[in-house]
């Protein structure tokens, strides 16, 4: 498998090169500061996976860990074209929407008998099954169901193929480490290659797979097969509400030719330089975060290095992100129709 830059050498490199978007240092620090009270407190910490998002498992099994592989198998493009016409699903008496209601209609689907978290079952799914399992409760579908399928048959064969139907071997073989687990996955499941090139140099973002190791470390609430020694050496995952907070709290800027392209609603490719510099760029400003905020635990003579990661950060301004809607709404996201994110 063709070798790339870890995604923080990645991000480095494009923030050191970025021509619309830029880290503000100061801004990145007001940030760590503002986040100094809340860093320590229960909900910021591993815990808030399960207690603050009653559709993730409650369990830290095997089927609870395939679940997580399903999901983050999944976990991509779920924005809609116009913010009053998108992809719903009600589930016990509560419509979810973006991310939330692809977790929901997955539980739906367990709840209705679909063994839909079992490889042996979507390794082979039609695509009717899967519009089946991912269906809308408005008129609007969910983006992109012909490449759901798709990732679906691919990895689930995989999964059968090579670790015994169970994302749970793969985290066996990965004994412990995070990175030895990033990299199983992405030389084994090709959906997850989030990859670009940028200024002539390769660059790496692995939003998808290094969720799907952050999130099983939390279903698996950093226990047993679980207890990753190497869990701070993950990024943030660059999807399209992290950047948007980081512009809204003011670590990050765009430049007013791209603000005006946000604002249009232009459809980016993926790897194009604009989108390779929001996400780069994020992942460093969240790098410079998470070191600012280190210092002023070790300032106060705390030793954070277990609590404060970018995982738990990412976390964090992504819940927050979905908390502050309404205030961030003159901050666009950058539109992408991909598998990464
Ligand atoms: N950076 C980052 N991106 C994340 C997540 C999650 C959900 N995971 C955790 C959340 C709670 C549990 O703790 C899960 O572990 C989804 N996304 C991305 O967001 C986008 C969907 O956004 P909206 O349209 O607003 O639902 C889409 O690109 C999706 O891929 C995360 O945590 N971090």
């Amino acid at each position: 498998m063709e070798v790339f830059p870890s995604p923080l050498e990645s991000a480095k490199f494009i923030a050191e090169h970025s021509k619309d978007v830029s880290v503000d240092e100061e801004g990145a620090r007001r940030v760590a500061e503002s986040l100094f009270d809340k860093a320590s407190a229960a909900e910021f910490g591993l815990a808030g996976w399960k207690s603050l998002h009653e559709l993730n498992p409650r369990a830290a099994d095997k089927e609870a860990v395939d679940w997580v592989f399903l999901v983050d198998t999944l976990n991509f493009s779920f924005w809609s074209e116009q913010e009053d016409r998108k992809y719903l699903v009600k589930y016990k008496d509560k419509t979810y929407s973006g991310y939330w209601s692809l977790c929901a209609a997955v539980n739906r689907a367990l709840d209705d008998g679909i063994p839909i978290t079992s490889a042996s079952y979507f390794a082979t799914m039609t695509l009717d099954q899967v519009r089946h399992v991912f269906r809308s409760d408005t008129e609007v579908p969910l983006p992109l169901i012909e490449e759901r399928h798709r990732v679906l048959n691919e990895s689930g064969i995989v999964l059968l193929e090579k670790f015994g139907g169970s994302f749970l071997t793969c985290v066996k073989m990965s004994e412990k480490n995070a990175q030895k687990l990033l990299h199983l996955v992405l030389e084994n499941f090709p959906s997850y290659r989030d990859e670009a090139v940028f200024e002539k140099k390769k660059v790496s973002f692995y939003k998808r797979a290094q969720i799907l190791v952050a999130d099983t470390w939390s279903v698996l609430e950093g226990k047993g097969d679980g207890s990753f020694d190497d869990i701070s050496s993950l990024t943030i995952f660059a999807d399209y509400r992290i950047p948007q907070v980081l512009v809204h709290l003011k670590a990050m800027k765009y430049s007013e030719e791209l603000m005006k392209k946000l604002h249009e609603g232009t459809l980016f490719q993926s790897g194009d330089k604009e989108e390779v510099e929001i996400r780069g760029c994020s992942i460093w400003c969240c790098a410079l975060i998470c070191k600012h905020l280190q210092e002023l635990y070790q300032k106060k003579g705390q030793d954070m290095q277990e609590k404060i990661n970018a995982v738990l950060l990412d976390y964090y301004l992504w819940d927050y992100a979905r908390d502050h809607r309404e205030e961030m709404k003159d901050i666009p996201f950058h539109r992408v129709r991909c598998i990464y994110y």
